[in-house]
């Protein structure tokens, strides 16, 4: 009950905008803090009491020390109060405080505020257009997500914990020394200084190096995953020690960085505890001249020592704290860069969804080169009827798959328009747009999840009467019926391994086709949509295909002619351009280079057999 109130201060998922978040690391820790302010500043009051307390403690000591001076006689009726109140102190206030200051940081704070900042870094990043994953490895920003909530929460509390309970702590301890004897202050007076001046010269070293160390570590999860997930090319092309080396190479690097910063640690670690050597010799020195010259009493000395030797205990302890906060800050700014990067793909202000009424398209001069200088789709103009089938036909690299990228609108154009229905894709939400297209590619790849969860995908309120219907339209009935997971589940409720690796490309491809016919979209994008099966599936699939693109507008990249044959027009596209369009038999007769590309895949003989949309 209590620990459920103090669980519930922080709501992971509310309110959370969707803005990038600011870049500069104080900036970045701000953007997550400020949300939990409220919960810093109670944990800062609570720790400035527990902290006080604690040096109550020795000043209690001392007070003993004093008071144990005079004769026992009628000793607990003068000073019974006073001894209760310290018991009180001891029993009562202090556990009570510092279950308060537990509650807050360890049930409040620290499972909270990584969660909500894991959440919030997430949704952005997830929303990051497909030329930001191509740029990275998925496992470096997966883990980078992971590291950077639990390092800002961790240095966020170190700070406000530790780092100020100490700086109380300290501060208080001077009060009650100048209390005793102004000389007294001296000692830790200037040992505050030392450290602060030890701690000033080490501490951006030490983050330093810890920021280069933690750059080398991303890099050894980069290249340790990137084998992982290419593990079949790795398998089919043995060269297990270049593989090997190109990992060691990382991984000796980051042992490198690793060292290079804890030589900064060791040597701060030693300078430190010399220097805490002095403390202690001048504050008893010094504690013993005062006493002997009748300044300060027996309880000063019992004071004053038992605080600096506190004191010595918590520098070391401090000294690692602190070199956590700044390795917790590398590990923050290491994030930063990836997770604070401007999403190329964004929908206006006041983006309308897409309205398909027919489901013409047109592309008016577009250019797109994936930001470099030229090369892929320059110029392109094109113009896709309403319930119109295009076959869109080149030689590799001609950028077909390009332009259906940029239909769908991954990637933003560099100039011209796309319209569907007249409505400017760069205008209407990207969900909206995407909703009213199906694609088929050519290697699906499915989401590690079953196989019901990837077909609902499609349409997530589908009933179970649609979603078999969809599969049985996609002819994977058969096999999804056969179909059991290593865990014992079967059929619609097995799991399919990362990426679908665990069915065949057909059956992956027949699982993409159920989950298009279940979307039902009034487009369709089919990138050789039936290229990995075979032609008795194939034939069978045909007929749910057909009715698939009844009444909806197609495009289809072709190769082959099964697809060919299907389509009302063919447009070729060579080098980001289209240089022809027409039907087969039109640009067979033509002899450009639809023809030689149809030549050179059928030998030359077949071109007049298959001169007709009609023939399989
Ligand atoms: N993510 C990317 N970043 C940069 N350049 C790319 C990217 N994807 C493709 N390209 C380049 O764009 C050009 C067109 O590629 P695209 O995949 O559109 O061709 P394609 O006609 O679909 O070829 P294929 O028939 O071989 O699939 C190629 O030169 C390719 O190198």
């Amino acid at each position: 009950m209590i620990f459920r109130w103090f669980e519930s201060l922080v709501d992971i998922f509310g309110d959370a905008d969707d803005a990038m978040p600011p870049r500069g690391v104080w900036r970045f820790y701000w953007h997550y803090l400020r949300q939990v302010r409220g919960i810093l500043l109670s944990i800062c009051v609570l720790g400035f009491f527990v902290a006080l307390v604690e040096v109550a403690l020795f000043d209690f000591l001392g007070r003993l020390v004093d008071l144990t001076a005079e004769s026992p006689a009628g000793f607990f009726a003068r000073h019974g109060s006073e001894l209760a109140w310290m018991a009180f102190v001891a029993l009562i206030a202090r556990p009570l405080l510092l279950a308060l200051h537990d509650l807050m940081v360890n049930q409040a704070l620290v499972p909270g505020l990584t969660a909500r900042v894991r959440w919030q870094q997430h949704r952005y990043v997830v929303r990051q257009s497909l030329a930001f994953f191509q740029n990275d490895y998925a496992g470096r920003i997966a883990n980078r997500i992971m590291q950077t909530g639990a390092s800002l929460r961790e240095s966020a509390v170190q700070i406000v914990d530790a780092i100020w309970y100490v700086a109380v702590y300290t501060g208080t301890a001077l009060v009650l020394f100048a209390r005793a004897d102004a000389w007294l202050v001296l000692p830790l007076a200037l040992w505050v200084l030392g450290y602060a001046g030890l701690l000033a010269f080490f501490v951006p070293r030490v983050k330093q190096r810890s920021w280069q160390a933690s750059q080398a570590r991303s890099g050894v999860m980069g290249r340790v995953v990137d084998g992982y997930t290419n593990i079949a090319t790795l398998k089919l092309f043995p060269h297990a020690g270049r593989e090997d080396a190109y990992v060691g190479e990382a991984i000796a690097d980051n042992a490198e960085k690793v060292r290079l910063m804890t030589r900064m640690t060791t040597a701060m670690d030693v300078s430190i505890t010399a220097f805490n050597g002095l403390l202690i010799v001048g504050t008893s020195a010094l504690g013993l001249w005062l006493w002997s010259r009748g300044a300060i009493t027996a309880g000063d000395i019992a004071l004053s020592t038992g605080l600096v030797i506190r004191i010595n205990n918590m520098s070391g302890w401090i000294m690692w704290v602190v070199n956590g906060i700044f390795e917790d800050i590398g590990t923050v700014q290491d994030g930063m860069t990836t997770v604070a990067q401007p999403r190329d793909v964004v929908d206006r202000e006041g983006a309308k969804p897409l309205v398909v009424t027919h489901g013409g398209i047109r592309f008016e001069d577009i250019h797109f080169h994936y930001g470099k200088q030229g090369g892929v789709i320059s110029d392109l103009g094109l113009v896709v009827r309403p319930g119109e089938r295009i076959g869109l036909v080149g030689p590799s690299g001609a950028g077909k798959s390009t332009l259906v990228n940029v239909l769908l609108r991954l990637y933003d154009l560099e100039a011209g328009r796309i319209l569907i229905d007249g409505q400017d894709i760069a205008g209407v939400t990207q969900e909206s747009l995407r909703g009213q297209i199906g694609v088929v590619s050519q290697d699906t790849s499915l989401l590690h999840r079953s196989i019901r969860d990837n077909l609902l995908y499609g349409r997530p309120d589908a009933t179970h009467a649609q979603v078999e219907a969809a599969v049985r339209g996609a002819r994977a009935d058969g096999f999804i019926a056969t179909l059991v997971d290593g865990e014992g589940r079967t059929g619609f409720d097995a799991q399919v391994g990362e990426r679908g690796v665990k069915l065949s490309g057909g059956q992956r491809q027949r699982i993409a086709i159920a989950r298009v016919l279940l979307k039902d979209a009034p487009i369709l994008l089919l990138d050789e949509a039936t290229s990995a099966l075979d032609s008795e599936v194939e034939a069978a699939i045909q007929d749910s295909l057909d009715v698939l693109m009844e009444g909806k507008t197609v495009i289809a990249i072709a190769h082959r002619l099964s697809t060919i044959a299907r389509m009302d027009r063919l447009v070729v596209m060579d080098q980001g351009r289209i240089v022809e369009s027409g039907t087969h038999a039109e640009l067979v007769a033509r002899d450009g280079l639809y023809a030689r590309l149809w030549q050179r895949q059928t030998g030359g003989f077949v071109a007049a057999d298959v001169a007709e949309p009609d023939v399989p």
